[in-house]
């Protein structure tokens, strides 16, 4: 493990240069893998495992769309593919990866299987941090270990083929045989980290919760939303104010940032441009800092936590989601916006 310099502040953090795959795949030799459920992070996961060389199975229900999925992945029933309880009886670690609101109604079954010496494993801190809620307690005599992409899973896949990695943060909650540390960092650079940093389950899921609430997914839907209805309302067209409010900053601005940092893509506008967004920062900023501290008030009381649960345990909860998406998908930002992409002269 290195320790490095975050502007500042010194930080554990794993690299693949000083635990390479070979090592990892030397630790996990003698291991069987299941990765149990096959949603988003379950095929990236299990996929870049299985290309890295480790011995997966996969856990899925039978007579499900994702079963078909996995098949057409090439996970073979009966030799690589199994119904979830087979494959955590036949498993040395589980990669519990169902959804954090079946993680629940799973429990029972997947408990059965965890016998002495095995590792189980999340994506998220959330079944450990909230168990008052989740009532997901492991046997002491079990490694509890996590491995967080910090991405989507279909990134993580993507990520893995082009040759490059998506960061992960790792963190160990249990280790009942000693060896935990060397699982959870194997199965980060296996599973196609490009490097893993060290939390805690409480702080990965705090900070989780908060980033997709927040700036990575909740706020900028909102901040899209607020400036293009002013746009409008003052007579601008849906394009130019589909562009002027998303279109640049995904196709121009966002990969400067991504490249050299903010001031770089600031650097790269004109100073009439910088002058204003030098300026107009502080009070965006002082705007939103109230909705964040509220947002991680109601992740830390675990308000949120409950709220995920009640609404993805309904047997109905993918439709309702659907539907919320499809307002979204059918709002007039987001319909011009379609229009805008096929316009982008790659997709012609
Ligand atoms: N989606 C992501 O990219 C992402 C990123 C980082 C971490 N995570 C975490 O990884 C874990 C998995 O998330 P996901 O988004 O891949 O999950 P998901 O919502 O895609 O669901 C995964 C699987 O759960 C199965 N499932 C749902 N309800 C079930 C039930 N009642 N019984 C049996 N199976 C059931 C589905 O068939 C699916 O195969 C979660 O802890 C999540 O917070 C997800
Ligand atoms: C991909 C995200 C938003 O980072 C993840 O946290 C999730 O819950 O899907
Ligand atoms: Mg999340
Ligand atoms: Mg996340």
């Amino acid at each position: 493990m290195a320790v490095m310099n975050f502007g500042g502040v010194n930080e554990n953090v794993v690299t693949r240069e000083e635990f390479p795959l070979e090592k990892a795949r030397e630790i996990l030799k003698n291991e069987v893998i299941a990765i149990i459920g096959y949603g988003v992070q379950g095929p990236g996961q299990s996929m870049n495992l299985r290309d890295n060389g480790f011995n997966v199975i996969v856990g899925q229900r039978k007579d499900s769309k994702t079963w078909d999925k996995a098949v057409a992945d090439g996970w073979v029933p009966g030799q690589t593919l199994f119904e979830i309880e087979e494959a955590c009886q036949r498993a040395t670690i589980i990669q519990y990866l169902l959804s954090d609101a079946a993680q629940i109604a799973v429990w029972p079954l997947v408990k059965k299987h965890l016998t002495a010496g095995k590792a189980l494993y999340f994506s998220h801190g959330f079944a450990i941090t909230y168990k008052e809620r989740t009532n997901i307690i492991p046997p002491a005599d079990v490694d509890v270990i996590l491995v967080a992409p910090k991405g989507s899973g279909t990134s993580l896949r993507r990520m893995f083929l082009q040759g490059r990695g998506l960061n992960s943060s790792y963190a160990i909650f249990q280790d009942a045989t000693g060896h935990a540390y060397e699982r959870v960092v194997s199965l980060g650079i296996g599973v196609g980290s490009g490097y893993l940093f060290e939390t805690t389950f409480q702080r990965e899921v705090y900070s989780d919760l908060t980033g997709e609430r927040g700036t990575l997914m909740g706020a900028i839907q909102g901040i899209f939303a607020a400036q293009y209805d002013v746009l409008r309302a003052h007579g601008h067209t849906p394009s130019e104010a589909f562009n002027e409010t998303i279109e640049e900053l995904t196709q121009s601005l966002m990969p400067l940032v991504a490249e050299n940092g903010m001031d770089w893509m600031y650097a790269n506008c004109s100073t009439t441009a910088q002058r204003g967004a030098l300026d107009w920062w502080k009070p965006f900023r002082d705007a939103a800092k109230p909705v964040f501290e509220k947002l991680y008030a109601e992740v830390a009381c675990g308000n949120e936590a409950q709220r995920s649960i009640d609404s993805n345990s309904q047997t109905d909860y993918r439709v309702k989601l659907e539907e919320e998406l499809a307002a979204m998908r059918n709002s007039e930002m987001w319909q011009a916006g379609a229009v805008v992409r096929k316009l982008r002269p790659e997709n012609n």
